[in-house]
């Protein structure tokens, strides 16, 4: 598992380490400018013209302190000052200083045009950068990324993307790899600063493990080691021994999404997956997958909520060890009386998808069933009719959006976008780094459903099955994406990748 921070938790974290722990800032910042300095140096040769872009807050700092070890090596480098110098931070006027003192070339403001950049290092803004970027330092910009640098480095975090969001302030620097310290930045995760950072190398400067304790981020992500997550297998064991995964999914014409989804959570590990669908999907869904039990039902029986209709789905609700609520299920009207018996009478976890989620949408009274169980997974589309708010902004406000929608029914939210976040009902938040955009196919969301109901059925905790099922799920999507490339994925090969990624970790 890795942390990720806000910038204010970043802050929190120096602060913590400089007034608590003792470690002076500019010491953590002398590491700093090293990681940067070890980063330049792979990229240009002595002769080659750097520039160092500086803001006036301690992200400029680093910069010049960068700067300055590039000079000392015997490298062509120029400091060029943004802002105004007298409103610098103490470690600024410190780094300037001895900059100036070892003889490094240093500009206030650009005013050259048509020259040549081979290593650009923006230190303009790193997270302090808290509002709109205007006038002379938005010029600055424009006229530095306008000479086309062949290659940059930010530091920290590339200037113009805010660190909770990834939203550009008005402009931002992108860059080629970003140095970022001790923890990941929330902002280089998420859309659109997560293409400005590019490639982002963590560098170590010293805090302490203490201090991110102490900041207690609620942020994460996962890395591969974090399969390990996966439960294992015991030898004695039989079929019922690894959960029961009911998927109330399917319609009229529509049985390709309870398929994926019935795969994907046998391909996970489930030992049971029975379909509970309309009578004409009986045959076809036997067909394709012989595996899946399936019990079907007439439209016309749920419409009219008969008494035997609504027995049979009781028995499958008692039966069911994790449920999947919404896979093509459609919108027909008698499809609302199956997603309310269903959320009534389920007192497993339940994962609400498609159809399941639009119908809540139609009819928010059906919220008034949320428990701690439920995990929905709604992709943007659906959380806008779930919220009413527009796509375009739930967009850039991605983890707020499904925080603030999970606490306030205290249920587990995943969020699917280019970056899935997951707000989870123990209140941490998932954000997603496997993945890519290969995935953005029809599908691709019924075996997410899956995958999750088979982590599930095997017994992990809710919200942990909820952060490591986007996990494997996009890892599928790389692993697929290594082997064919970026086109031609078809959403049942994401489960069959799944059954790829659980062998390698039984041989780990
Ligand atoms: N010891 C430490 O603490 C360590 C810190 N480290 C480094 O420090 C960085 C954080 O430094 P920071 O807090 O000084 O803020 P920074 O990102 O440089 O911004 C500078 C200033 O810009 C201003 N400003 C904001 N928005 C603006 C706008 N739109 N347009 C114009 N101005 C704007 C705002 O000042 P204001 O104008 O509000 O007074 C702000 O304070 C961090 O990313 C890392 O690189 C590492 O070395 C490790 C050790
Ligand atoms: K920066």
């Amino acid at each position: 598992m890795r942390y990720l921070v806000t910038g204010e938790l970043m802050k929190r974290v120096d602060q913590y380490t400089i007034e608590q722990i003792g470690i002076p800032s500019l010491v953590l910042m002398e590491r700093a400018a090293l990681a940067v300095f070890k980063e330049a140096v792979n990229h240009v040769k002595q002769t080659d013209p750097v520039w160092v872009l500086c803001g006036s807050g301690n992200n400029g700092a680093d910069g010049i302190a960068a700067a300055r070890m590039l000079h000392i090596s015997g490298y062509k480098v120029l400091v060029i000052l943004a802002g105004k110098k007298e409103k610098g931070s103490s470690e600024y006027l410190t780094q300037l200083s001895i900059a100036e003192k070892t003889g490094v070339d240093v500009v206030e403001g650009f005013s050259f045009k048509a020259v040549e950049c081979s290593l650009l290092i923006d230190a303009l803004f790193g997270v302090g950068l808290d509002r709109e970027i205007l006038g002379g330092h938005l010029e600055i910009m424009k006229s530095i990324t306008g000479c086309r640098p062949e290659f940059t480095i930010a530091v920290d975090i590339p200037s113009g993307i805010h660190s909770d969001t990834g939203q550009i302030m008005g402009a931002a620097i992108p860059a080629d790899v970003t140095v970022t310290f001790g923890y990941e930045k929330l902002g280089t995760m998420l859309y659109p600063g997560k293409e400005y950072s590019k490639q982002v190398i963590v560098a170590d400067i010293g805090f302490p493990p203490e201090s991110i304790n102490y900041v207690k981020t609620e942020y994460f992500t996962f890395h591969k080691a974090d399969t390990a997550l996966i439960p294992k297998r015991p030898a004695y064991s039989n079929k019922g021994s690894f959960g029961k995964v009911l998927l109330v999914a399917g319609s009229k014409n529509m049985s390709g999404a309870a398929f994926l989804s019935a795969l994907a959570a046998y391909r996970t590990g489930a030992g049971l997956v029975k379909i509970f669908t309309v009578e004409e999907n009986r045959e076809i869904l036997q067909t394709e997958l012989p595996e899946a039990v399936i019990v079907s039902y007439h439209s016309s029986d749920a419409e009219k909520k008969t008494e035997n209709f609504e027995q049979l789905l009781i028995e499958q609700c008692e039966w069911a060890s994790v449920i999947v609520l919404g896979p093509g299920l459609g919108q027909a009207d008698y499809v609302k009386n199956l997603v309310e018996s269903v959320l009534a009478n389920a007192y497993v976890p339940v994962i609400v998808d498609a159809d399941g989620l639009n119908t809540i949408a139609s009819y928010p009274e059906l919220t008034g069933y949320y428990t701690d169980n439920i995990i929905i997974t709604p992709h943007l589309g659906e959380m806008a009719r779930l919220t009413g708010s527009a796509v375009e902004l739930i967009k850039k406000h991605l983890i707020q959006t499904a925080r603030e929608y999970a606490d306030r029914f205290g249920i587990t939210c995943i969020l699917k976008d280019a970056v899935t976040v997951a707000a989870l009902n123990d209140q941490r938040t998932y954000v997603n780094s496997s993945g890519n955009s290969s995935m953005a196919k029809a599908g691709a969301g019924d075996v997410l459903t899956g995958i999750l109901a088979g982590l599930l059925a095997m017994g992990l905790e809710g919200p942990d099955a909820a952060a490591l099922g986007v996990w494997l799920h996009g890892l599928a999507g790389d692993m697929r994406k290594k082997k064919y490339g970026d086109y031609s994925l078809l959403a049942r090969e994401l489960a069959d990748e799944i059954d790829i990624i659980l062998k390698e970790q039984m041989r780990e």
